[in-house]
């Protein structure tokens, strides 16, 4: 790209002029405080300035095969940074700094092929592994002398993890565990690296010992040879074949003929077998070897406001840049950001990046707290964190892929290019709505927890927090409508109480007409489904709500008003979008719904001229957006003529296949 970088689009200088608060202000709170910023902007000028991030072709030109090279590629260089410049700017093995994750995205517009190893790989020896254990794969894995995946889901069984084929038979004789695929369906598939990239492997088998299932157990499998990277000898490794994204990231299958392990490499922290077989269970819950996938449904809330907020930054600057149509006859064509029906698209983006980074940011210090209890031998709130991190994870995901849709939408035709990234940055989250649980399934989870909690309070028992207006409901506590926060956010838990308490009603009725309790519970999972979500629904306002005014205690009053005009726009958006449930279960009124409309409106208005503030104030560099038309400067039409005419196809006048083909058939001599 040769364009000027500061020569900046007239209509976007004048909008930043139009800004009421202090940018910074709000970079730095989502940053966590000045000095984070600063760390982040220099582990982000280290990264820029490695020229890792140059393609010398777009990566969308280059083939399949070229594409997943060239990621290996600079997977490795990154690397060998991380280990070496930025692991002296975030301290030694900082795992949590985020400011790693967003620069990741100037490399790889598509995925790391080294993203497992990171992603689940570690965090799994880390959570599964006996100290011994950790003292061997640990270093090595930090160090990538290994390079790890993570495979559980199989051709025939993804989300019934009981259901998983792959056996791990012990064998006390020669003390090793003996891998096996037994049928087709149970090859391992879909694990992100596996294909091509990585040498180890944490592989989910059903354990036998002694003759006795015990179900499915974590165990580390080297697959290739360290020097020649050839799959050892009973392996049967490949790459699944081209999907929707994710093309870099090498899924691939795998097959075990016999194949065998030490015992030592089953993951024992949790459950262990003996040397001579004899299988000692988990002392203090049946689910630990699912930790990493609740770690994983955990990061996952952030990737949801993380590549939100890069869809919306994309979508207002454009919206900025782009005039069109007429308002009044004669009148100069509007930018299309001044549509209320464009604001409509895209401020609840803003608001929803928002309101998904408190709430992940929240999740991820409960995460740190119930492991910190876990530490200390209490599982006592574990199944709260199983049930926030399900219906999180799924409806996080599920609205931001939605939204970043909606923001391909807001660009009209410029949006279906390659080049705005917004096709990456949705079939990127997209994937996050299914893999990890997929969004029903989580919801079900939850749904399990909401119904336990009911037959809790009915019994007097005391609830945790975030069910604690079940308690209130039972208590006969009649919800009456108030249009303040605090208010939309109790009618939001009576929607929540209501539909559980139906759903309660429903597998009762069901059980009194005969069913069982399994098909009664099945019949109502339609109602389960919407119960888990509205739950969900309610967790989020409240956290959004709470968090804002925590952080903004201290800041500028523009900065509060702009913040919380996010939030009231946040809270009207979604009673507008729910005006069904909350007649049906609050009492809300015609006339407040009519007052929420017009004060939604209103705040469209409010909000119209700090909108490009707002997205600047997530701080995201041209590097990371890599988008055409989000770019800072809002140089669109230069960057759209200037990659088309650098597009290969333009490479020669007339291609090839003219020749062949078409003037043949012009010709009549095909
Ligand atoms: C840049 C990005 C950053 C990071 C991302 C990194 C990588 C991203 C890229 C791609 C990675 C993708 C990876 C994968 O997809 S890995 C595969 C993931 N697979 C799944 O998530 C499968 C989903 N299925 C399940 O989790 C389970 O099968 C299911 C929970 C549905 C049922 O399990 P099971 O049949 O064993 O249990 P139940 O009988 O239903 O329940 C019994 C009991 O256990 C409780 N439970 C279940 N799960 C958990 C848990 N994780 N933790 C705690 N408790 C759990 C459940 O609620 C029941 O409790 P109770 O009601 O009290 O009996
Ligand atoms: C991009 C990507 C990367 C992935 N990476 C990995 C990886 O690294 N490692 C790994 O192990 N796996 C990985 N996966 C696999 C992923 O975890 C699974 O695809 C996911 O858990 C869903 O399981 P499934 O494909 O078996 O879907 P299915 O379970 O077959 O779901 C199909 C449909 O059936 C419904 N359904 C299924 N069971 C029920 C039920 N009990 N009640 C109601 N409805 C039901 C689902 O809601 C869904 O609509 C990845 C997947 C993708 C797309």
């Amino acid at each position: 790209m040769v364009l000027k970088k500061y020569n900046i689009n007239p209509d976007l200088a004048l909008e930043r002029q139009k800004c009421t608060f202090d940018i910074e202000e709000i970079i730095n709170i989502f940053d966590g405080g000045k000095e984070k910023t600063s760390q982040r902007r220099k582990i982000e000028d280290v990264v820029l300035k490695s020229g890792l991030c140059h393609d010398d072709v777009p990566e969308e030109c280059m083939s399949l095969k070229e594409r997943y090279e060239n990621a290996v590629r600079k997977s490795c260089f990154f690397s060998k940074l991380m280990k070496t410049e930025l692991q002296e700017i975030t301290g030694i093995e900082d795992f949590e700094t985020p400011a790693i994750r967003r620069i990741a995205d100037a490399l790889f517009k598509d995925i790391s092929p080294f993203l497992l190893h990171l992603g689940m790989f570690v965090p799994t020896i880390i959570g599964q592994c006996t100290s011994e254990q950790l003292m061997i794969w640990l270093p090595k894995a930090l160090d990538l002398q290994i390079i790890g995946g993570y495979a559980q889901t199989e051709l025939g069984h993804g989300t019934f993890i009981r259901g998983l084929e792959t056996t791990a038979t012990y064998d006390a004789d020669t003390e090793e565990f003996v891998l096996h695929t037994p049928t087709l369906t149970a090859h391992k598939w879909w694990a992100g690296g596996l294909g091509k990239t990585i040498n180890h492997c944490i592989v989910v088998a059903q354990l036998y010992t002694k003759g006795v299932c015990y179900g499915t157990h974590l165990f580390m499998v080297q697959i290739r040879d360290l020097d020649t990277h050839m799959p050892l000898p009973g392996i049967k490794v490949g790459e699944i074949g081209p999907r929707m994204g994710f093309s870099s990231a090498d899924n691939g299958f795998l097959g075990f003929n016999n194949f065998r392990i030490p015992r030592n490499n089953m993951l024992m922290k949790h459950a262990q077998v003996q040397k001579d077989g004899t299988y000692v269970k988990p002392a203090r819950h049946g689910k630990l070897t699912y930790q990493t996938m609740v770690f994983v449904r955990v990061t996952l809330v952030n990737e949801a406001a993380f590549n939100l907020s890069k869809a919306v930054t994309i979508a207002v600057r454009y919206s900025a840049v782009r005039r069109q149509s007429e308002m009044r006859p004669n009148e100069p064509e509007p930018q299309i950001l001044d549509y209320p029906t464009q604001q409509h698209k895209l401020f609840i983006g803003i608001a929803t990046a928002h309101a998904f980074q408190l709430t992940a940011n929240w999740l991820w210090n409960t995460f740190k707290s119930v492991l910190s209890d876990m530490k200390k031998g209490d599982v006592g709130t574990l199944p709260e964190l199983h049930a926030l991190s399900s219906c999180l994870k799924a409806v996080c995901t599920s609205d931001a892929a939605l939204l970043i849709e909606q923001c391909r939408y807001a660009c009209g035709g410029h949006g279906y290019m390659l080049s705005s990234n917004l096709p990456y940055i949705y079939s990127f989250v997209a994937a996050t709505r299914t893999y990890e649980g997929d969004y029903t399934i989580l919801l079900l989870q939850t749904a399990r927890f909401l119904v336990k909690a009911w037959e809790q309070a009915e019994a007097g028992k005391t609830v945790t927090p975030t069910v604690s207006y079940i308690s209130r409901s039972l208590k006969g506590e009649k919800n009456s409508w108030r249009s303040t926060d605090e208010g939309i956010i109790k009618s939001f838990q009576a929607v929540a109480a209501g539909k559980i308490a139906l759903c309660v009603k429903s597998i009762r009725d069901r059980m009194k007409s005969g069913l069982d309790y399994e098909d009664a519970w099945l019949l109502t999972t339609v109602q389960l489904v919407d119960a888990a979500e509205a739950h969900c629904r309610s967790v989020i306002l409240e956290t959004y709500c709470n968090e804002v005014r925590r952080l903004t205690k201290s800041s500028s009053d523009n900065v509060k008003i702009v913040m919380h005009q996010l939030v009231t726009l946040y809270l009207s958006y979604w009673t507008l979008q729910r005006t069904g449930d909350l007649l049906r279960y609050s009492s809300i009124s015609e006339k407040d719904i009519d007052f929420m409309q017009r004060q939604y409106e209103e705040l469209l208005q409010h909000i119209r001229p700090n909108a490009v503030a707002l997205v600047d104030a997530f701080d995201l560099r041209d590097e990371i957006l890599h988008s055409s038309l989000g770019a800072y400067d809002g140089r669109v039409y230069e960057r759209l003529m200037e990659q088309a005419e650098n597009n290969p196809m333009n490479a020669e006048p007339v291609n090839q296949s003219f020749h062949k083909y078409i003037k043949p058939l012009l010709q009549g001599k095909l």
